[in-house]
């Protein structure tokens, strides 16, 4: 079977700054895979090769066995932003955000068709935004922007699908529902990547995880990866047992 993601020998670099240093991950259809790592320790350099914004030094990646480029035009990999990452202020309500997820598709009038209106609104309900549509998308909290652009890649019918942070200030009830429905998309045969700082919550989101310190130190059920030894590795501490302690 053809993997969903498929990085091989992964070195990149900024500058002098090493960022990836041989990185090989693969993630087949079906499955929720949280990243996660310290600060620094990669994940966001490594989303943006996935996604051909960065290019390795050394090293492939495919996506459905083609190029990340293709895979962007074809809409088959979709992509949640950090909150940092996105113009909170462009004048685009929650429907349009959602239909840029159509863009790929449209013919060459670019006028969206019924088929990509019923998409949209089909996107928009499974992600509980239905009401909120016509809203400047910069008039939602954190987490409704979270539902918006997991919505756009619903729209878009994204086969691979990754999440940068997307429950860094985000409420109980959107992270619950985001959960619900990326566990939803794998369980259609979508691939879902999702870095994340929450390591107690991994095991209730992921059915795999993947621990990254510029390489790959584990990969793995959650149980596995989050084993004292690799957090040490990855931490320097039993971060788990630190959390739990009162402060
Ligand atoms: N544009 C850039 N120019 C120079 N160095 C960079 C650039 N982007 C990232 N780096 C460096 O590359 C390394 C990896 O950064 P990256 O953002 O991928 O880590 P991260 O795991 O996503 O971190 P965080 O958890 O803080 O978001 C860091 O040392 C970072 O300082």
């Amino acid at each position: 079977m053809t993997a969903a993601i498929r990085v091989e020998g992964v070195t990149v670099h900024y500058g002098d700054v090493l960022a990836l240093d041989g990185v090989d991950v693969t993630l087949e259809h079906g499955h929720v895979c949280g990243l996660v790592g310290m600060n620094g320790s990669g994940k966001s350099t490594l989303f943006k090769t996935i996604m051909g914004m960065v290019r390795p030094d050394t090293g492939t990646v495919s996506i459905d066995g083609g190029t990340p480029v293709r895979a962007r035009k074809t809409g088959v990999i979709g992509y949640v932003p950090q909150s940092e990452d996105v113009d909170w202020s462009f004048p685009l309500a929650v429907r349009d955000v959602v239909m840029t997820g159509r863009y790929g598709r449209l013919g060459f009038t670019r006028r969206p068709r019924r088929a990509d209106h019923e998409a949209v609104d089909h996107a928009l309900e499974r992600v509980e935004l239905t009401e909120l549509a016509g809203r400047q998308i910069g008039q939602l909290s954190g987490g409704q922007r979270k539902r918006a652009f997991v919505a756009r890649g619903i729209a878009q019918g994204a086969r691979v699908l990754l999440l940068d942070e997307p429950f860094a200030g985000v409420d109980k009830r959107s992270e619950a529902t985001i959960t619900r429905l990326l566990k939803e998309l794998a369980a259609d045969g979508a691939a879902v990547l999702i870095s994340t700082h929450d390591l107690h919550a991994l095991p209730g989101l992921a059915d795999e995880a993947i621990l990254l310190m510029r390489k790959v130190l584990a990969h793995g059920s959650p149980g596995e990866v989050l084993r004292p030894e690799n957090l040490a590795l990855a931490f320097g501490l039993d971060v788990l047992q630190r959390e739990e302690e009162p402060a």
